[in-house]
């Protein structure tokens, strides 16, 4: 992982703005690179709203004076800018590592488009050697974990499944207060199938695959950046 390509990243995306666009702001060590450098310009006066993906995005966003709305007062977004922990050639993403997938599926499904941002490390042929986050309603996790590892099993997807702790075991808890599993397959050969089948299990509020959801893919190489669109 390199801190500089994905600033690369970040400087790259700012060519897709305009001003009055309604921005979706992603969350992690990448998308705060881009948030950063937006900042920098509407101090100098670029005209533009967010809305974070994350408690943590809109902190530093407001920290920096980026004008913020919710989706109930702009349900459509123009483009979403965000992270991933890994996408592969058809810009399918795994996503959550932060634990902040929910909101920046519903925000980037929101927008017009999404583009992905990245450094080199997070390309890969084939999705799952970073453990695929699925969200879980409190309630019956350890039942709801079973029926994943069970779904998974039937897409070819084997490995533990681990609840997502804090460094003093205290359950990791997301924005909407949910717990997260780990889900440590390896390798995912169906990833749209798995991604809907996890969908459907009771206690399951969504998984960190995103799929057909992001256009373009900025990844920020030691020169500059390169961008990527989905093979089909
Ligand atoms: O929940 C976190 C998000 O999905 C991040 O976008 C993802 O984990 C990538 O983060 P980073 O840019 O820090 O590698």
């Amino acid at each position: 992982m390199s801190d500089a390509q994905k600033r690369h990243a970040a400087i790259r995306a700012l060519d897709f703005v305009e001003g009055g666009m309604k921005l979706g702001l992603g969350t992690g060590s990448t998308a705060e690179h881009f948030v950063r450098l937006l900042g920098e310009r509407v101090a100098e006066g670029l005209n533009v709203v967010g809305v974070p993906t994350s408690e943590r995005t809109a902190a530093l966003a407001e920290e920096l004076g980026i004008p913020l709305t919710n989706l109930d007062e702009t349900p459509e977004l123009d483009i979403t800018f965000d992270g991933a922990d890994e996408l592969d050639s058809q810009l399918r993403l795994i996503k959550g590592g932060g634990g902040a997938l929910l909101r920046e599926k519903i925000v980037a499904t929101a927008s017009k488009r999404m583009i992905v941002l990245a450094d080199t490390s997070k390309v890969v042929k084939t999705l799952g050697k970073f453990p695929l986050p699925v969200e879980v309603i409190p309630f019956g996790s350890r039942v709801t974990a079973m029926k994943i590892a069970e779904t998974a099993r039937a897409f070819g997807c084997e490995g533990p499944i681990e609840p997502r702790d804090d460094d003093y075991d205290v359950p990791f808890l997301t924005d909407s207060e949910n717990f997260i599993y780990d889900c440590q397959f390896g390798a995912i050969p169906d990833p749209d199938g798995l991604s809907r089948a996890l969908n459907l299990i009771p206690g399951v509020v969504d998984n960190g695959l995103f799929i057909s959801i992001a256009s373009l893919a900025i990844v920020g190489t030691d020169k500059g950046a390169d961008l990527i669109e989905p093979k089909p």
